[in-house]
C-alpha cells in the first residue's frame, strides 16, 4: 500500500462521520440554516489566511525545489481564495466582517502553523493533507449526491468539486507519497498520525460551524 492509501484507511471512519453530519447534508440540500453558513464562512476566510502562510512555510522548508514550488503555489492560492470570499461571499451571504477565530478554527490553524513550524517537514505535509484531500472528496460527495435545484451554496459546491482543486490534491498527495517513500517506519508513523489529528480538526470545524460554538 502507499502511504497516502495506508493515511486513507486510517481515517475513513471520520470521513464517513464527516459526509453523515447535518452540516454537509443540509449543505447537499441546501436548506443549511444561513446563520450556519455564515459562521463557517467567516472562520473559513480566518482559516484560508492561516492555512496559506502554513503551506508557504512548508515550501520554504522542502528540500525538493520542486515540491518548494508547488507549496509557495499553494500557499498563494489559498489566500486568492481568501480574497476571493471577501470579494464575493462575503456579499452574496450578507456577512460584514470577520471576526475573531473561534475555538474549532483556533485549534486547527495553530496546530496547523505550529507543525509547519516544528515539525519535521514531512510530518507538516501530511497534516496539510486533510485540508486538501477531505475536501475534495467531501466537495465530489456533495456533488455527485446533490438533489436540490437552485442551491444557495452551489458556488461553494462547485469550487471543490471542480477540476483546479482535483490537480492541486493530486500534487499534494503525490509529494506526500514521494517524501514518504524514502522515509524512516517511524517518520511514516507521525506522517500518518498528523494526517488523523487534522482529519478530527476538520471534522470539529464543521461541527462547531453547526453548532456555532463561540469562545465562553
Ligand atoms: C477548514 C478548511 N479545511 C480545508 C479547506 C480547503 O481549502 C478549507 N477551505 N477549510
Ligand atoms: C487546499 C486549498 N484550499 C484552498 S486553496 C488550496 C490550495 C490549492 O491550490
Amino acid at each position: 500500500m502507499t502511504w497516502s492509501e495506508q493515511a486513507w484507511v486510517a481515517i475513513e471512519p471520520i470521513y464517513q462521520s464527516i459526509v453523515a453530519m447535518p452540516f454537509i447534508t443540509e449543505l447537499q440540500e441546501g436548506n443549511l440554516p444561513l446563520e450556519k453558513f455564515q459562521f463557517y464562512m467567516t472562520q473559513d476566510s480566518g482559516y484560508l489566511e492561516h492555512f496559506g502562510r502554513a503551506l508557504a512555510l512548508i515550501g520554504a522548508r522542502a528540500s525538493d525545489i520542486n515540491d518548494a514550488l508547488a507549496f509557495m503555489r499553494f500557499g498563494e492560492n489559498a489566500i486568492v481564495v481568501e480574497n476571493a470570499l471577501h470579494a464575493s461571499y462575503f456579499q452574496d451571504f450578507g456577512i460584514v466582517e470577520r471576526g475573531v477565530l473561534e475555538p474549532a478554527c483556533h485549534h486547527y490553524v495553530h496546530y496547523l502553523k505550529s507543525t509547519a513550524a516544528l515539525d519535521a517537514v514531512e510530518v507538516a505535509m501530511a497534516a496539510v493533507l486533510p485540508c486538501f484531500w477531505i475536501y475534495k472528496e467531501v466537495g465530489n460527495y456533495i456533488y455527485t449526491h446533490q438533489r436540490a435545484i437552485g442551491n444557495p451554496y452551489q458556488r461553494w459546491i462547485d469550487t471543490y468539486a471542480g477540476e483546479d482543486f482535483a490537480v492541486s490534491v493530486r500534487r499534494a498527495i503525490e509529494c506526500c507519497n514521494r517524501v514518504a517513500d524514502t522515509a524512516t517506519d517511524y517518520m511514516r508513523v507521525r506522517m500518518i498520525d498528523a494526517f488523523v489529528t487534522a482529519s478530527r480538526l476538520e471534522y470539529r470545524f464543521w461541527d462547531s460551524a453547526y453548532r456555532l460554538v463561540r469562545w465562553e
